[in-house]
């Protein structure tokens, strides 16, 4: 018995070295062995498949990628006041790779586990920052790193008000998590991507949406 093949993992995963190899939407493509290399808590494969290119010519390639599931994130904002609601958190991806401290501002976000990303989403508002959603405008569906990282995130925006902050937000303690909660007027918060204060992909992406398409347009 292999953990994450056919014994649950501490996740409940079983057929982790099978994803891809029923994939058949690209006719050019045809998967022919599938390697877990480490499984964690996120799990990397090193995939083997034959391409068949432009020229009519077959080759063998293989590619590795990190699976860590799907993912949601929201930004919130009241239009009246002009003001958003982020989160800061340590990151130690960030930390390790030149950010000064590691903590991130971002918009709020998890992973969707079992849930629908609507659902996901509603529940990491809530544990993260406080607040209670209701109306949900979905944005769009992102590949935030095609080329290594499996995981696409899925965009919304909502208001928020006083009424809706309905709890203390902060993360799950259980799960380590430590989460600040701030409100920023809608302006700082873009004058904080030129400066770099802003500097994850997720929350520059929402800013830049609300004030080309969304709440602060126009
Ligand atoms: N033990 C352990 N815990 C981990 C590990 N990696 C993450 N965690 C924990 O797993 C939980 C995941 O929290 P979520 O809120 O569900 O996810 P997220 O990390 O905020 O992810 C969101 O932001 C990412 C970065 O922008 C997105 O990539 C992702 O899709 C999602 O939107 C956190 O408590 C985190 O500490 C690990 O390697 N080991
Ligand atoms: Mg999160």
């Amino acid at each position: 018995m292999t953990v994450g093949v056919d014994e649950p993992d501490q996740r409940g995963r079983i057929g982790l070295d099978r994803v891809g190899l029923d994939l058949t939407g690209n006719p050019r493509v045809r998967v022919t062995a599938v390697e877990l290399v480490a499984s964690g808590w996120h799990v990397l494969r090193r995939t083997t498949f034959d391409y068949l290119d432009a020229n009519g010519a077959v080759s063998s390639q293989q590619r590795e990628t990190y699976d860590r599931g799907n993912g949601a994130t929201i930004l919130l904002y009241d239009a009246a006041r002009r003001t958003v609601l982020l989160s800061r958190q340590f990151r130690f991806p960030a930390y390790v790779n030149g950010h000064p401290d590691g903590m991130l501002i971002e918009t709020a976000a998890g992973l969707l586990d079992d849930d629908d990303p609507a659902t996901a989403i509603r529940r990491e508002a809530g544990e993260e920052l406080g607040v209670d959603v209701g109306e949900l405008q979905h944005v769009f569906d992102v590949f935030m790193s095609p080329g290594s990282v499996t995981e696409k995130v899925h965009f919304f925006a909502a208001p928020y008000s006083d009424a809706s902050r309905t709890s203390g937000g902060g993360g799950v303690a259980e799960e380590g998590e430590e989460i600040d909660i701030l409100e920023l007027q809608f302006d700082e918060a873009l004058g904080m991507i030129d400066d770099g204060r802003i500097a994850d992909a997720k929350t520059i992406m929402l800013l830049q949406w609300a004030a080309l398409r969304g709440p602060f347009a126009g």
